[in-house]
Order: structure tokens, then C-alpha cells, then sequence
């Protein structure tokens, strides 16, 4: 096997995020990624182009999209020949995308290609009721009229009431707000430092908007030009007034609302992208993924990454501390705050990741600067593509440094990648 080649992140693009039942509740995931792959073809002049591959995926996925990343590159300007294929990892999905992409390009399988994700709250696949689809799979097999009519009696108006996706875990039951509330009891996280951190992600969104660092990642769509969940105006004192939803310290504005959205990100070889003048914002570096024991253990669902990071680190001969950019998941505030705690503990980092000295702090103004999930909104599978995007023109406008991403999801899953500045 070669050896394996560099992996330049190229750019990203996204459509901005809509919050569900807003300005994209008639949008399909396939009507989004389309969108945000053919901004993605506008920006780099794509169009006709054979990829390597083209890898996606969505979390909340109706079943006539059996490969929805396949069907929507037809409907792109890209050239029909350009293998595509569905992902699903939840909310890691995004990332794991970059991953597949990124290892195939770094073992000179593939030169290029374009990792995505989309999600949409709200056009729910509604499941017909169990009973309701055995008999009507009965009805599909009787062979006769007469034995489709004796069938009918067996009919209830029950049978009509639809099964609707809960955004919960099949083995527990837990939505994931209940899950990360158990979290933060767990660790003791404070309500005040909750809004804390989601005033900032609202403060630094919208000042990265205000500056223009988004122009060249978003794509206006269906009258958005900025993600529609971004309040500016927020503040903890604001934030400090709302209810709690989830426990006793978890609310509407520190947690991610339910948001519908789709992201790409296209990755080449140093070879492809010096050969089609395509500047390197960033190269991928690292990447692991961890999953905790959620339904036997006493692990929180969502804190895989907290085992994720420190073997990534490990491998890359790094600290904690060696970054110049955290691009840490808002899935909930409490989440985020829970996972750099646990970093900091000596009892959790001795007895859980075997180390004998914490992995320690981070400094707090390297984190999410120019906000996260909670400002923008989190559609699941496109979250990744959006972090990742951001964190490499982060490391190309500061010509230097490292950014660690770190990404939290359903089923006790994380997504975990370093991105290295390709300046020289
Ligand atoms: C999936 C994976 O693999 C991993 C993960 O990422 S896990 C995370 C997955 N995501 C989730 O689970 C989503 C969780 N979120 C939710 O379920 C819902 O958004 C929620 C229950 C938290 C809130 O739902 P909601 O009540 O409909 O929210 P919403 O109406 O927008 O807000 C409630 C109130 O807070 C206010 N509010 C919200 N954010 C605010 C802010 N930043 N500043 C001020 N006020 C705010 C709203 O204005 C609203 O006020 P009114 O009642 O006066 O109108």
C-alpha cells in the first residue's frame, strides 16, 4: 500500500440553518443538499466534473431516499459519473463524511472528492402504525379479491394514527435533552455558565457574519442569508429568564433547537487541488472515534468525544493544550462544558482514560470563537460539514496553528479530527 498523501481541505459550503416548521419546511433533504452541493460547484467551478466520490448522509431520512446522496448528485451540475453514497453516524455524521473522503484521497484511492450532510426537522418520515402496515403487507400478499375483502374487517381507526420519530434513544427511551441533563447534573455544570457559553456562541456567530467571514461558506436559500436561529441580542441576562426544559439547569437558549439544514466540504490531494489552482485551507490530520457504554455503564450519552480526544492526541504526540482552535459541538452548552471538565478531572482521567495527569484546561478564548451549534443551529448530519469548513479558513486566516474538532452523537457515539494550518 502507498504511503499515505496529505488531505487539503479545499472550502465549504452550507445554505444557512432554518429553524423546523420555518422557511424550509416544504424543502427535502434532497431539495437542501442539493442546494448546498451546487453552491459548493458555483464556488469552485465543479460543474461536469467527474469527483472520486461524493459522501453524505442524514439522520431523519425518508425510506424512498435509500441512497439520498447518489439521487441528489444526479440533480447537481456535477458529472452524472461521480460515485456517491450515504453515511449515517447521527450528529457525526458530517465529520465521519470527512473522514471516508479524506482516508481514501490519503491512500491515493481517490484524488478528490466532497463529504456532506443534511437533516430536516421538519419534513418527518412518518412511520404508518405497526398493525396498520402488517395487514396492509397481508393485503399486498392475498391472492384473490375475496381474500383481500375478508382482510378488511380486521381494519381499526387506530390503525391511522402515524408513528412519529422521537428524537430519543431506542434503548433507553431518553430524549437527548434528558440524557445531557443527567450530564450535568452528573458534573455539576451551572446554569449561569450554560448561558454563559450560549450568549458567546450567539455574540461571535454574529460578529463572524458581521465581518464577513461566513461570505465565502454560506449560500443564501429560500429567502436566508444568515442562520435563523442567531440572536445577537442574546445575553446571559436574557438567557437566565427562561424555563427550564431539560433538569433544572438545561433551557431553550442553551440548548440546540431543532433545525433543518444541509453543508459540503470539498477535500484533494496537494496534487489535485495545486493542479486545478485550488488554494489548501487546511489539512486534515487525525481523526478518531470513541463510543461509551450509555444504557450498562454510568457514561453520559453524549460524552464519547472525552474519550475520543485524548487517544487522538495520543497517537498525534500531542497535548490538549497544542491547539489554537477548539471546535467543540454545542449539542447542548452543558454538554460542551461537561467534556472540558472531564478533561480537567484527575479521578475521571485517571480511572476512565488511564492517565496519570489530567489532560488540563483549554484556554476558554480559543473555544468555538466564532460560535457553534447553539447560534446557528444544529441540522444533525450537516453539522459536521459546517465545523469543519469553519475550522480550516479559521487556520488559513491565521496562516498557522491546529484546530481540534470534536463532535458528540446519538447511540453514545464521537467524532473526533485535527485540522493543520497548510501554511509553510
Ligand atoms: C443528535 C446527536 O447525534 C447528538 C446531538 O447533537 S444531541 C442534540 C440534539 N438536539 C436536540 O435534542 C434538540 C433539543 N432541542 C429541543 O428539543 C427544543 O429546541 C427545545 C425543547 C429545547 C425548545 O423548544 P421550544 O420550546 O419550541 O423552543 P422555542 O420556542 O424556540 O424557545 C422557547 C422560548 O425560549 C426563547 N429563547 C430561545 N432561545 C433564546 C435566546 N438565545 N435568547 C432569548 N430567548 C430565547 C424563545 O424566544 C421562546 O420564548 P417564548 O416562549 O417567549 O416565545
Amino acid at each position: 500500500m502507498a504511503e499515505p498523501r496529505r488531505v487539503g481541505v479545499i472550502g465549504g459550503n452550507r445554505i444557512p440553518f432554518a429553524r423546523q416548521f420555518g422557511p424550509y419546511a416544504r424543502a427535502s433533504n434532497q431539495d437542501m443538499l442539493t442546494a448546498a452541493l451546487d453552491g459548493l460547484v458555483a464556488r469552485y467551478d465543479l460543474a461536469g466534473q467527474v469527483l472520486g466520490e461524493v459522501v453524505a448522509g442524514a439522520v431523519i431520512k425518508h425510506s424512498r431516499d435509500f441512497n439520498l446522496t447518489r439521487e441528489t448528485v444526479l440533480g447537481t451540475a456535477l458529472d452524472p459519473r461521480t460515485p456517491a453514497y450515504d453515511i449515517q453516524q447521527a450528529c457525526g455524521t458530517g465529520l465521519e463524511a470527512a473522514i471516508l473522503v479524506a482516508n481514501k484521497i490519503a491512500l491515493g484511492q481517490i484524488e478528490w472528492g466532497i463529504a456532506g450532510g443534511v437533516d430536516t426537522a421538519s419534513d418527518a418520515p412518518l412511520v404508518l402504525n405497526e398493525k396498520f402496515r402488517q395487514l396492509l403487507l397481508t393485503f399486498n400478499r392475498a391472492k384473490s379479491t375475496s381474500q383481500r375483502l375478508a382482510l378488511l374487517p380486521r381494519l381499526r381507526p387506530g390503525f391511522l394514527v402515524p408513528e412519529i420519530p422521537r428524537n430519543a434513544e431506542p434503548r433507553t427511551g431518553m430524549s437527548m435533552g434528558e440524557h445531557a441533563a443527567l450530564t450535568a447534573a452528573a458534573w455539576e455544570i451551572s446554569r449561569s455558565d450554560q448561558d454563559e457559553l450560549a450568549a458567546a456562541s450567539h455574540q461571535r456567530l454574529a460578529a463572524a457574519y458581521d465581518r464577513g467571514f461566513l461570505d465565502d461558506l454560506v449560500t443564501p436559500y429560500l429567502g436566508l442569508s444568515r442562520d435563523q436561529n442567531l440572536r445577537p441580542g442574546s445575553t446571559v441576562e436574557k438567557l437566565a429568564t427562561l424555563k427550564p426544559v431539560f433538569g433544572d439547569t438545561m433551557t431553550a437558549g442553551n440548548s440546540t433547537p431543532l433545525t433543518d439544514g444541509a453543508s459540503a466540504v470539498l477535500l484533494a490531494s496537494e496534487e489535485k487541488a495545486a493542479a486545478l489552482g485550488l488554494p489548501v485551507l487546511a489539512y486534515f490530520s487525525h481523526c478518531e472515534t470513541a463510543a461509551v457504554d450509555f444504557v450498562h455503564g454510568d457514561e453520559g450519552l453524549l460524552m464519547a468525544p472525552a474519550y475520543a480526544v485524548p487517544r487522538m492526541l495520543a497517537r498525534a504526540g500531542l497535548t490538549l493544550q497544542d491547539f489554537d482552535f477548539y471546535e467543540v459541538h454545542e449539542a447542548f452548552a452543558s454538554q460542551v462544558l461537561a467534556t472540558l471538565k472531564a478533561w480537567e478531572d484527575p479521578a475521571f482521567c485517571k480511572e476512565k482514560l488511564g492517565l496519570d495527569t489530567p489532560l488540563g484546561a483549554i484556554d476558554r478564548s480559543k473555544l468555538n470563537v466564532n460560535g457553534s451549534s447553539l447560534a446557528a443551529g444544529h441540522p444533525f448530519a450537516a453539522t459536521g460539514g459546517r465545523i469543519v469548513a469553519t475550522a480550516a479558513k479559521l487556520l488559513a486566516e491565521r496562516g498557522s496553528g491546529r484546530a481540534l474538532i470534536s463532535i458528540c452523537a446519538a447511540g453514545g457515539l464521537g467524532v473526533t479530527a485535527i485540522l493543520e494550518s497548510a501554511a509553510r
